[in-house]
């Protein structure tokens, strides 16, 4: 099923759209000739005036590929819908302010991008966020996954959709893509050569040790000593508490947030449009080990994930790595199923 046959399914009862909003916001759209919006995608963000949401919002409104942009918040929706609208792209922006609203967001959308909800603040855990943005990221079209814990948040949306008969694995996907995007660059660093022709995948979910970059496979092909594996995974791990420790109590990762997530979200909505051979890793529902979600590499098309890839070759620190990130992951993922259950 379409994701917008499955939005429209879940918005079955319409309010008319939120014309006031659309009035501040300068997007008087009955006096346009142009309407815009006949070609490309339609993407809408959830949590769109955060401090994710809004760079997000501004890269999308640039991304050829959207052609309507739907911008939903609880707060702010309108001033940031007024000031992306004016950016000479074509996209169509639209703005949806308040639960009420929330609906209309997500009529029609191909793609739904959620980076709703708290951020870290230092010497918390991902997981220390999992009573507050439980309850906010569970009841709609989830497509991309980026409010945190990622581990369980996943499984929430998975049992909200099976509860409400709508439930596609295919178009569920966390998004793991700054884990790649930080091990891209440190790797890079590490051997001095651009980070844009580095590939590394990383495997498991999106908290500590759960974070697995498989070293052994990355391209171009290369070597690390014990020391540089120790460093380089440790960082990779760790990279979302470098931001949060720097930022001091303001917040954590949302600039290289915001550039990962609208490159993961441009590989989903290349797949869209049929694109060869986008693979991306993304944590998903999986047969890839025993736990019923895992990230790993995925090939994206018209249906969502068309495909997901085995693990590969493993060396021995990876194997050791990858049952510390089974067991942590198990109880993440079992702790968003229960949440939904009980
Ligand atoms: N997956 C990842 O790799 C990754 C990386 C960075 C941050 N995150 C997570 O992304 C989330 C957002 O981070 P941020 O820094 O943008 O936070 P933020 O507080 O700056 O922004 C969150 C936005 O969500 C909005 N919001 C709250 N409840 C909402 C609801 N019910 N519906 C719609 N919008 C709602 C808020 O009004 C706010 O504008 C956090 O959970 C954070 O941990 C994930
Ligand atoms: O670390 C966090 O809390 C935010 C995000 O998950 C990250 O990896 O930067």
């Amino acid at each position: 099923m379409q994701p917008s046959q499955r939005i429209a399914r879940i918005s079955a009862h319409l309010n008319p759209p939120n014309l006031q909003m659309e009035e501040s916001s300068g997007l008087r759209q009955a006096n346009c000739r142009a309407k815009g919006g006949s070609c490309g995608f339609k993407v809408a963000i959830l949590g769109a005036a955060g401090g994710i949401g809004q760079p997000l919002a501004m890269l999308m409104k640039m991304n050829p590929l959207v052609s309507v942009l739907h911008l939903y918040d609880v707060v702010n929706a309108p001033g940031v819908t007024a000031d992306i609208s004016h950016m000479d792209t074509s996209a169509v922006v639209r703005g949806f302010l308040g639960q009420k609203e929330l609906e209309n967001a997500l009529i029609g959308m191909d793609l739904v991008i959620i980076p709703a909800g708290v951020p870290r603040k230092p010497g918390m855990t991902r997981d220390d966020l999992f009573n507050i943005n439980a309850g906010i990221c569970c009841p709609n079209a989830i497509v991309n996954v980026i409010s945190n814990p990622v581990n369980s948040t996943v499984p929430i949306a998975a049992e909200v959709f099976k509860k409400a008969g709508t439930y596609d694995p295919k178009r569920l996907l966390g998004v793991t893509m700054l884990d790649v995007v930080r091990a891209n660059t440190f790797v890079a660093e590490v051997l001095g050569i651009d980070p844009r022709e580095v590939d590394v995948p990383v495997v498991g979910g999106h908290a500590g040790v759960t974070i697995l970059p498989l070293l052994s496979q990355v391209k171009p092909p290369c070597s690390f000593t014990p020391e540089e594996t120790d460093y380089l995974t440790n960082r990779i791990q760790n990279g979302g508490t470098e931001v949060v420790e720097a930022k001091a109590g303001a917040g954590s990762a949302t600039l290289s947030m915001a550039y990962a997530a609208v490159k993961f979200a441009d590989a989903c909505l290349r797949g869209l449009r049929g694109d060869a051979g986008v693979v991306e890793c993304t944590f998903v529902a999986s047969q890839v080990t025993e736990l019923p979600f895992f990230a790993s590499k995925v090939r994206l098309g018209r249906t969502g994930i068309e495909e997901i890839y085995p693990l590969g070759p493993l060396n021995e620190s990876e194997r050791v790595g990858l049952e510390k990130t089974k067991k942590e992951l198990a109880a993440s993922i079992e702790k968003g199923i229960s949440f939904v259950k009980t």
